[in-house]
């Protein structure tokens, strides 16, 4: 054995468009390595110690709030519109008789399932992955896609977007299929932000200082060249510029009051029961653990 070389700390990053502004200039500090994945791979990776930090979806961590933390300043949260977290419909909600769901995400569909509930829905929800419009014409009415696949998709229906008209102005329908944003509908239902994703990590296992030093510093460097980010994710999308920097810049990337608010309130409404949310030691008072411990 080595007793020279202490074990790597492994992250798992969920490496969506949404998260560039946090990923894309972060630089791993010395004894840190990261692999890449959708969700659901993240959110195994982590609870079976596959990788020590990632960043999950929320309603993981609130699943196993007994095991885990999070970090306090870091969020993927919308007030509003998310844009990529879309349930694309033929037919007026409340009619929608069967929904296809993505194995890759865990989040969207316990909001899908709140804010069925809410209306007093309940369609057969059932594992099937491919293109929304291809989905729609095998015979599901309903289809829920997340992610940058859920942008482009969604940019399909509504778009193109031309000088004149803004991302707020769009509309929600086209040939027949209607686009209801998840994160909208949980706005109109509670007045919250949505937190998608927090930064989470085992209790007995928090990440090393200098690395949540390097990502507020990676993050810092994505917000204060939005447009670059969002000029070199517009190319890998195949979408317009302005559209890609108008989703970017619409994310709450601080987990602040607000996030943190519609977060309890979810874990509420999808957890019940669920053991109290518990985050890190906030900017300036982390412990003193290093990398090399
Ligand atoms: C808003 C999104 O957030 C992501 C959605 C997740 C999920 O659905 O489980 C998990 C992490 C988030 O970063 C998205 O990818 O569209």
């Amino acid at each position: 054995m080595d007793w020279g070389t202490p074990d790597p700390y492994r992250a798992g990053w969920i490496h969506f468009t949404n998260v560039a502004p946090i990923l894309d200039s972060l630089v791993l500090p010395p004894g840190v390595t990261a692999i890449t994945g959708v969700p659901t791979q993240m959110n195994a990776a982590l609870l079976s110690g596959q990788v020590d930090i990632a960043n999950i979806s929320a309603v993981e961590f609130i699943r196993n709030a007994d095991v885990l933390e999070a970090l306090p300043d870091f969020s993927v949260a919308v007030l509003g519109p998310v844009y990529s977290v879309n349930l694309f419909h033929t037919r007026p909600l409340e009619e929608v008789r069967r929904v296809a769901l993505t194995a890759q995400s865990a989040m969207s569909v316990a909001l899908l399932e709140v804010l069925l509930r809410e209306r007093g829905l309940s369609p057969v929800l059932e594992r099937a992955e491919g293109e929304a419009e291809t989905l729609l014409a095998q015979g599901f009415d309903g289809v829920l896609r997340i992610g940058d696949s859920a942008l482009r998709e969604w940019y399909g229906v509504v778009g193109p977007l031309t000088p004149e008209t803004t991302m707020t102005g769009l509309p929600h329908a086209a040939r027949g299929i209607t686009v209801t944003d998840l994160a909208e509908e949980w706005f109109r239902l509670t007045g919250h932000p949505f937190t998608f994703a927090v930064w989470a990590y085992r209790k007995d296992n928090p990440p090393p200082p200098e690395l949540v030093q390097a990502m507020r510093e990676a993050r810092r460097d994505g917000i204060g060249h939005l447009a670059a980010v969002a000029q070199r994710h517009a190319r890998k999308l195949g979408l317009p510029e302005r559209v890609v920097q108008h989703y970017l810049w619409n994310f709450r990337y601080h987990l602040e009051a607000p996030d943190r608010l519609g977060l309890h309130e979810f874990a509420a409404k999808a957890v019940p029961g669920h053991a109290p949310l518990t985050f890190g030691p906030r900017p300036g008072e982390e412990r003193t653990r290093s990398a090399a411990d």
